[in-house]
């Protein structure tokens, strides 16, 4: 079975690393086909994991596989999230650092899901306390509460995240995972006012019609139907089959108790969700004045009463944009919200795991602002890769004194440094755009970018590729050549995206209507916002926020700060990768596009990856990291090495086989590269030595068994001392509960024997010779069959008459003598058969008591009542196992004191 297994999880290469093509995509693309099509869906480079999304359930996240995980070293089982996640927890807890997991990968690949598992993996394989238990719960519940708002179907996913997600796991000192933090990016608001054709909004809103209890949609003036709501209904997919709305509602539900929602937080929340539907449907009709009124006042009642001073254009935007403000600082409340919850309250130090589910490189048909923020944001977190694993690198072995070769790699500074740079960078000539006044469009905004990046070598427009780029580049497009390949972006709405839409517009008469209409409006906005009756709504928009003249932050402005604090949260942290890849477009299991799976494989900079792995020196840790984690492949430097750091390394790479070649020993620091090779190697050799091993432990614990009941010998004597050894740690559960209680713990059948040794004792102590040589020889349970004794025997005593092995031995005074001789030559060892089969069928009355001499003589007299007064005699035996016959007997009939030992002779 295990063989099968192994073979399986051997289907092409379980490391990328091991392809011998590896710079050849066709034959990456291949290795990822075969292993997808046994669904095999993990592969490594290195460590870092590659992941193809099965779109089935594949039953490989049981509680039995997080356990076969748990604690194993990262490359002896097949490659799966769970040695990712394990990874990084087992490094967290030994070298008491931070980490962080980045997820990347484009919409529907199965990011989500990954980072869901991993937390899972914690919250079961992580030790845990009761009054911990809840800081887990929220964490867990925290996920299906950010899914219903911050989700919804798109035509690529059913459960897309519309926001990009960073969530800090804290583990205190023991490992057990005691709170979070979540940091929400870039929510995608368009989507509460406008959806595609088949897609929907987000769930949160179909969920409470589907699953609301009719009281609180009553009183919140909600149908349960979405298609009478406008912002549900655009996508013409309100209710979709695979999505079970009421389920999701109770789940979501029950989570906000967990998450310590109050009921009038509860409250507060639906009233915002329910008066953002009740927006959308607000339509506004031309007056005489050519101003917007509302011709149905329904809605109105649940918002406010209007009269719009606004053009019907100017109305519905107005309102869109309020709706999207309303919900997009809702979303950042509720997760503030979540994470006051999360908050760990004792203030010891803390150490973190991180998962980072973000959008991964988007190349569309048409991109716009948000494919821009998305790309910009991939760049970033490139750059944190190539600073980590390359620059940093190379700069180390500079300063360590190490021989290295240069790994050639493409820096995408360049690129970053186009997007961002003050003054100069795209961002900026954006916001000037955005902000200068006189009438800017967003022609006039690409006619800013030829003008200031046009000389740029990854910036294209149309105008400036000239006749080749005609074709490619529309008039109102540019291109930027970004290092997972070109894309080109559409400037359309570029402008409006990146200003806040709410506040900048309404606020400074941008869109230019009169001063009363904007003054109007602001009125109703700080009316209905700001002073709102609903807490949560006052929490969002502050009063001071309205009356400040200052501008506010652009939204590319503010992705960007958002951005570099998350990059410097990262750098401080220990980094692991997972690119997930999205196998078709149709959501369908075992269907492997080679097409789509290519362009992903580059977009992912899964090549590039590669190479450096193959080049550079894949692993490298300072000395004492190193000796800890693999002190135990050799025996010099396990379970501890006490000399100095470095000459432990050198003691143990040396053990394991490195070649020169293969490894730099700088100051401090052990670089390696094909670490992977060596480790697999000495794990091999470990293995093939761990099961011979346990095969000679198995072997020796069998002969011990068989051997038990024999004097303490070689043979037998671990397998006793290991029984008597479990015998005397059990008996700490058992220790009698009061002083009457008489009641021990059953000793197992071997040990027995110390109860009779402690008769022994008593009897024999300091009385007979051979005594404390008796000391080590086990009794046994039996010495003598019935069938054993010699029928000359039973002759010679004159009696046929064995009583379930018991010789009774009866004498007459006159033959006693005569006999006595022969009797001691033949009855040598002669003795019972298990005392205890025959205890209840003994005449014990038989039995007046046991004589022996002091000397070690072997003779045993035992003094027997024959029933029949005319025959009366004892019974004289010389044995080898005085002592044993003597206490068994004396134990039998229950009286020590029945054993005599006589003086001399
Ligand atoms: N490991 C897996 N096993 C089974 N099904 C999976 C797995 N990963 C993903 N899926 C399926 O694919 C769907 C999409 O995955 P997921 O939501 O994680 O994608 P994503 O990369 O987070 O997309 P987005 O960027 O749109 O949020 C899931 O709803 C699930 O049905």
């Amino acid at each position: 079975m295990e063989g099968t297994l192994t073979a399986r999880d051997k289907v092409g290469v379980q490391d990328f690393v091991l392809l011998d093509a590896y710079t050849s995509e066709s034959a990456f693309l291949e290795n990822l086909r075969k292993r997808f099509r046994e669904n095999l869906i993990y592969t490594y480079i290195g460590t870092l994991l590659v992941s193809v999304n099965p779109y089935q359930e594949l039953g490989i996240y049981t509680a039995s596989q997080m356990e076969l995980y748990q604690g194993v070293n990262f490359f002896e089982l097949p490659p799966h999230v769970y040695a990712i996640a394990d990874n990084a927890y087992r490094m967290m807890c030994s070298e008491l650092n931070n980490h962080f997991i980045l997820i990347s990968g484009e919409s529907g690949a199965g990011k989500t899901e990954a980072s869901k598992k991993i937390l899972q993996y914690f919250a079961v394989t992580c030790p845990m306390t009761q009054s911990l238990q809840i800081a887990r719960d929220r964490l867990l519940l925290s996920i299906p509460i950010l899914e219903a708002f911050g989700n919804a179907k798109t035509l690529r996913n059913d459960n897309s995240s519309r926001f990009g997600k960073y969530m800090d796991i804290q583990f205190d000192f023991q490992g057990i995972p005691v709170g979070g933090h979540i940091i929400s990016y870039l929510i995608e608001k368009s989507r509460v006012v406008y959806q595609n054709h088949g897609e929907r909004n987000f769930h949160i809103f179909y969920q409470l019609l589907a699953g609301g209890e009719v009281e609180r949609l009553t009183s919140l003036g909600l149908e349960q139907d979405p298609h009478l709501y406008k912002y549900l209904s655009q996508g013409h997919c309100a209710r979709e089959s695979p999505i079970n709305d009421k389920n999701d509602w109770k789940t979501v539900f029950n989570a906000f108790f967990v998450i310590d929602f109050t009921e009038a937080d509860l409250e507060n929340l639906f009233g915002i969700i329910a008066s953002v539907l009740h927006l959308g449907n607000i339509c506004f009709k031309e007056d005489k004045q050519g101003c917007a009124s509302v011709p149905d006042t329904h809605e109105i009642k649940w918002i406010a009463k209007v009269i719009c001073p606004l053009t019907v254009e100017l109305s519905v935007y107005a309102r869109d944009a309020m709706a999207k403000a309303i919900y997009g600082r809702t979303f950042t409340w509720l997760v503030n919200k979540i994470n006051s919850s999360l908050v760990n309250q004792d203030f010891t130090q803390k150490t973190v795991i991180g998962l980072l589910d973000i959008y991964g490189f988007e190349v569309f048909d048409k991109n716009g602002f948000e494919q821009f923020c998305i790309n910009y944001c991939n760049e970033k977190l490139q750059q944190l890769l190539i600073e980590r694993t390359l620059k940093a690198e190379q700069a180390e072995y500079e300063s360590e004194g190490i021989e290295w070769e240069p790994v050639q790699y493409f820096n995408n500074k360049i690129i970053c440094d186009l997007v961002e740079e003050r003054h100069r960078g795209i961002m900026s000539i954006l916001d000037e755009e955005c902000i200068r006044p006189g009438p800017a469009t967003d022609l006039s905004f690409l006619e800013k970018l030829e003008e200031k990046v046009g000389k740029h070598a990854h910036f294209q427009t149309r105008k400036l590729a000239g006749p080749k780029g005609w074709k490619r580049i529309g008039w109102l497009e540019f291109r930027l050549l970004h290092y997972a390949g070109e894309v080109t972006y559409s400037t359309k709405g570029f402008l409006e995206k990146n200003n806040d839409l709410l506040y900048r517009h309404l606020k400074e008469g941008g869109m230019s209507f009169s001063a009363h209409g904007a003054s109007s409006v602001l009125a109703l906005f700080t009316q209905v916002l700001c002073g709102s009756q609903n807490s949560i709504l006052r929490e969002c928009f502050l009063v001071a926020e309205l009356e400040n003249r200052r501008r506010p932050p652009t939204v590319g402005t503010q992705f960007k700060n958002s951005l570099s604090s998350l990059l410097e949260l990262l750098t401080s942290k220990e980094p692991s990768y997972i690119r997930c890849i999205k196998p078709n477009e149709r959501k369908e299991p075992s269907k492997f596009d080679d097409f789509l799976i290519s362009h992903q494989i580059k977009y992912l900079g899964l090549m590039e990856h590669l190479r450096v792995r193959r080049a550079g020196f894949a692993y490298r840790r300072k000395y004492e990291h190193f000796l800890q984690r693999y002190k135990s492949l050799c025996p010099d430097t396990w379970p501890h090495w006490h000399g100095p750091p470095g000459e432990g390394v050198e003691r143990l790479i040396k053990y394991i086989g490195y070649q020169p070649q293969d490894y730099k020993l700088g100051n401090g620091l052990f670089s390696a590269t094909k670490l992977e090779a060596y480790w697999r190697g000495a794990l091999a050799r470990r293995e093939i030595k761990r099961r011979r091993w346990a095969v000679q432990i198995i072997r020796r614990f069998i002969k011990g068994f068989i051997n038990r009941d024999k004097p303490l010998c070689p043979d037998n004597e671990e397998f006793v001392v290991l029984v008597r050894k479990n015998y005397i740690l059990n008996l700490r559960y058992h220790v009698p509960k009061s002083v009457l209680d008489q009641s021990w713990l059953r000793p197992p059948g071997i040990l027995e024997n110390m109860q009779q040794k402690v008769v022994t004792s008593e009897i024999f102590r300091g009385k007979k010779d051979g005594y404390t040589d008796s000391l080590n020889q086990p009794f046994a349970c039996s010495r003598l069959d019935e069938g054993d004794i010699n029928p000359k025997v039973l002759q010679l005593l004159g009696s046929e008459k064995i009583q379930y092995g018991v010789p009774v031995i009866k004498y007459d005074r006159k033959g006693f003598k005569a006999r006595q001789r022969q009797l001691l030559l033949t009855l040598r060892a002669a003795y019972v058969v298990e005392l205890s089969k025959i205890k209840q069928k003994i005449e014990y009355s038989a039995l007046r008591g046991v004589s022996t001499s002091s000397l070690s003589d072997g003779i045993l007299v035992i003094h027997v009542s024959p029933g029949d007064k005319q025959q009366k005699g004892d019974a004289i035996l010389q044995c080898d196992y005085i002592f044993e016959v003597a206490t068994k007997l004396a134990m039998l009939i229950k009286k020590e004191h029945v054993v005599r030992v006589v003086q001399g002779r």
